[in-house]
C-alpha cells in the first residue's frame, strides 16, 4: 500500500515541554470507507513496527483475515520518534538540516497520541469502530480511548498495561545502557550505536519470549556441545536483524516513551483514568508475558467499564500478541459478535 504523509497544521507541544515545530506523520490505509462510515479500525503498532501493518500482522489484516479490507477501512500510522517515515530523531530539522539525534526530546505516550489525533481529524473520521494495539501500541490505544471517550465504539488491548512498570522500566534502561557503552553512539551519525542496537535487541528478546520458548526452539540436539550454543546465535541473529532496519537513536527514544506512559498522570490515578473509557473493551493476556504480565491485563480488564477479558495460553511470551493469530481471531469473533447484538 503506498504510504501517505501528513504534516500537522501546527506545532506540536509537548507533554514535558519544547515543542516539535514541524512533525510528520506517515500512514497507510486498506480498504474503503463506507457510506456510513462506520467501518474504521485503526491499529497502533509496537515498538519497532510501522505503518505497514498489513506486513507486520499478516495473520490478522488481509484478504480473508478478520479485519479483511472488503468489509473495513483500517489505518495504521507510524509513531512520532519512530524511524520509520514520520518524524523522529534522524528527521533533518526544517530550519538547520541538521538532525537532533541524541538531543530529540522526550515524547509521552500522550504526545504521540496527538500526533494520531491531528491525523485522525484530518481524515474526518469522527468515529473508529475498533482501536486496537498491543504493547507500546496499547499503551497509545488505551491512552486515546481515556483521551476522547466518545470517538471509539471498542477498543482491543493485547499485552499492554495502565503504566509502565519498574519493570519494564528496568528491561529498558538494561537496553540503553548497552546502546550507551556504543562510542559510535555519541557520534550523531544515522548509523551510530548500532552495535549497541544490536545488543539492546538481544536483551530485549529475553522480555519477550519466554524459557518455555528458548526451551522449545533453541535447545540443542546434542549433549556434547561445549561452545557455539544454538541459543548464542539465535541472540547474535536476532540483534543483526533489528540493526539492520532499525536506528539506536529511535531506540532510545522510544524506549523512553514505554516508559513515561501512565494513563493516571494528573488524572487522580489509574483507576479514575480507566473510568473514563467508554468504548467496549476486550483486554487480552498472554500466560508466558514476563513483561507485560497478566496481572497488568486483569487490572486494565477490572477498572475499564464493562471490559471483558480473555487469556492466551501461548508458550511465545510477550510476543504472543504478533504471534498466536489464530487466538486472537477467536477472541475477536467472541467480542464482536456481542458488540453487534447490543
Ligand atoms: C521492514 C520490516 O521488517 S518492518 C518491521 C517488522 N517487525 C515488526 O513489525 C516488529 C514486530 N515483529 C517482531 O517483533 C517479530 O518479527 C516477531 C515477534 C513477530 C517474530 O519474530 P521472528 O524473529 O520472526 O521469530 P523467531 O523469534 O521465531 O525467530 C526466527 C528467526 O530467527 C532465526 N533463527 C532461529 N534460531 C536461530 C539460531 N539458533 N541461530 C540463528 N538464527 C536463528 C530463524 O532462521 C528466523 O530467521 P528469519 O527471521 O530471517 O526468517
Ligand atoms: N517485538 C515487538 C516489541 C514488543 O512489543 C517489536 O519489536 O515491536
Amino acid at each position: 500500500m503506498p504510504t501517505h504523509q501528513f504534516q500537522l497544521p501546527q506545532p506540536l507541544l509537548l507533554e514535558n515541554g519544547g515543542q516539535l515545530a514541524q512533525p510528520e506523520v506517515v500512514y497507510q490505509t486498506w480498504g474503503e470507507l463506507n457510506a456510513a462510515r462506520d467501518n474504521v479500525v485503526w491499529v497502533c503498532h509496537a515498538l519497532t513496527a510501522n505503518a505497514d501493518v498489513a506486513d507486520w500482522w499478516p495473520g490478522l489484516i488481509g484478504p480473508g483475515r478478520y479485519f479483511d479490507p472488503a468489509d473495513w477501512f483500517i489505518v495504521c500510522a507510524n509513531v512520532l520518534g519512530s524511524c520509520y517515515g514520520s518524524t523522529g530523531p534522524l528527521t533533518p530539522d526544517a530550519g538547520t538540516g541538521r538532525a537532533a539525534y541524541q538531543e530529540f526530546p522526550l515524547l509521552t505516550i500522550r504526545d504521540l497520541v496527538a500526533a494520531h489525533e491531528a491525523l485522525r481529524e484530518e481524515l474526518g473520521l469522527a468515529r473508529v469502530h475498533t482501536l486496537i494495539g498491543g504493547s507500546l501500541g496499547g499503551q497509545q490505544a488505551l491512552e486515546w480511548a481515556v483521551q476522547q471517550p466518545e470517538v471509539f465504539e471498542n477498543l482491543v488491548l493485547l499485552a499492554s498495561n495502565a503504566r509502565h512498570s519498574a519493570w519494564g522500566i528496568a528491561f529498558n534502561e538494561a537496553q540503553r545502557l548497552a546502546i550507551f557503552a556504543d562510542v559510535t553512539y555519541q557520534q550523531n551519525t544515522p548509523a551510530g550505536g548500532a552495535a549497541g542496537l544490536r545488543a539492546a535487541r538481544a536483551v530485549a528478546l529475553l522480555s519477550y519470549r519466554s524459557y518455555q520458548a528458548y526451551g522449545r526452539t533453541q535447545t540443542e540436539p546434542t549433549d556434547a556441545l561445549l561452545t557455539d550454543f544454538r541459543a548464542a546465535a539465535y541472540q547474535r541473529y536476532q540483534g543483526d536483524k533489528l540493526a539492520a532496519r532499525f536506528d539506536a537513536y529511535s531506540y532510545v527514544a522510544l524506549t523512553r516513551t514505554m516508559d513515561s506512559h501512565h494513563v493516571g498522570r494528573g488524572r487522580g490515578g489509574v483507576a479514575a483514568a480507566l473510568g473514563r473509557v467508554r468504548a467496549r473493551t476486550l483486554v487480552i493476556g498472554i500466560t508466558s508475558d514476563g513483561l507485560f504480565p497478566v496481572a497488568e491485563q486483569q487490572l486494565l480488564a477490572r477498572h475499564i467499564p464493562g471490559a471483558m477479558y480473555a487469556e492466551m495460553d501461548s508458550p511465545y511470551g510477550h510476543d504472543g500478541f504478533l504471534l498466536e493469530d489464530a487466538q486472537i481471531t477467536h477472541f475477536l469473533e467472541r467480542f464482536h459478535s456481542l458488540t453487534y447484538v447490543h
